[in-house]
């Protein structure tokens, strides 16, 4: 799969070989094996308590005592239910798709379900913790052998010549949203508060790289700039399907899919 993607189950084998720098900055958490959860154990910040108490929501391994999370991602990442049925989704629409692009790919939530269906998943993150939790998540999944991962910005990644030797079938991402507070609004500006740029910019540079884009936002997403900006991109006629997500009857969020 090339040189610049790091396949999940030797992750941190390849990361020591080929950049010891980076494996440097991982090197203590890996020996203390700090973001290893053991599930009975509540974490220290209480501000996670609300979602510790779900946490078999996020992962059903939960109890193997084997799932890793950074503090962000006890609060970011997909859980599991909604992730497979984001998986499924795809697999009904593109039922021949070979790789799945994870843009932004967290604890590997997303990543890991999609595993299950297709032979390959890229997953895209520009932290290092992160990437080693998808790697050690995935293991737990037993598909970690077709992960692949890339470390970066997706500022720069985009550009990677990765997408010249992989073509992407589909692309999904779940962006940050910017904070809790993206809830306080009545709307959710998607061009100001999208993390890390604007939604026509971070559509434009996707398609570039896949006519199927999923993007997993905030439930009070402006519609009104999700129709303008498919009909700037894609044309007068162009649709986004909008579906609203719901985890044990609480709205969680809405997915907008373009494409087949
Ligand atoms: C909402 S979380 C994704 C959760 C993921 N879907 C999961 O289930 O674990 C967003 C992720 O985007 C990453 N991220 C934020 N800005 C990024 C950027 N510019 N380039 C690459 N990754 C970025 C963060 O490190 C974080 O892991």
């Amino acid at each position: 799969m090339g040189k610049q993607l790091y396949h999940a189950s030797h992750f941190t084998h390849t990361l020591k070989k080929r950049s010891p720098k980076r494996y440097g900055r991982l090197h203590s958490i890996i020996k203390d094996d700090s973001l290893r959860i053991i599930s009975h154990v509540k974490p220290t910040d209480p501000t996670l308590f609300k979602y510790w108490r779900f946490r078999s929501n996020l992962f059903s391994k939960m109890d193997s005592n084997q799932i890793y999370l950074t503090h962000e991602l006890w609060f970011s990442v997909t859980p599991e239910s909604i992730a497979t049925f984001f998986a499924n989704f795809v697999k009904a629409c593109i039922p021949n798709a070979k790789i799945i692009l994870d843009v932004f790919c967290g604890g590997g939530g997303n990543t890991i379900q999609f595993a299950k269906l297709f032979p390959k998943v890229i997953g895209i993150d520009f932290s290092l913790e992160h990437l080693y939790c998808t790697a050690q998540n995935a293991k737990v999944y037993g598909l970690d052998d077709r992960i692949w991962l890339k470390y970066g910005d997706w500022n720069k990644v985009r550009n990677s010549k990765i997408f010249e030797r992989n073509k992407i079938d589909c692309i999904f991402a779940s962006p940050p949203w910017g904070g809790p507070n993206y809830s306080k609004k009545d709307v959710y500006n998607l061009e100001m508060n999208l993390q890390p740029i604007g939604i026509s910019k971070l559509l434009k540079q996707m398609f570039k790289i896949s006519k199927n884009v999923i993007l997993f936002l905030p439930r009070n997403s402006d519609l009104n700039q999700l129709s303008e900006v498919t009909r700037k991109l894609l044309g007068n006629e162009a649709k986004c399907r909008i579906l609203y997500v719901k985890e044990n009857g609480h709205l969680k969020g809405l997915v907008a899919i373009w494409g087949t």
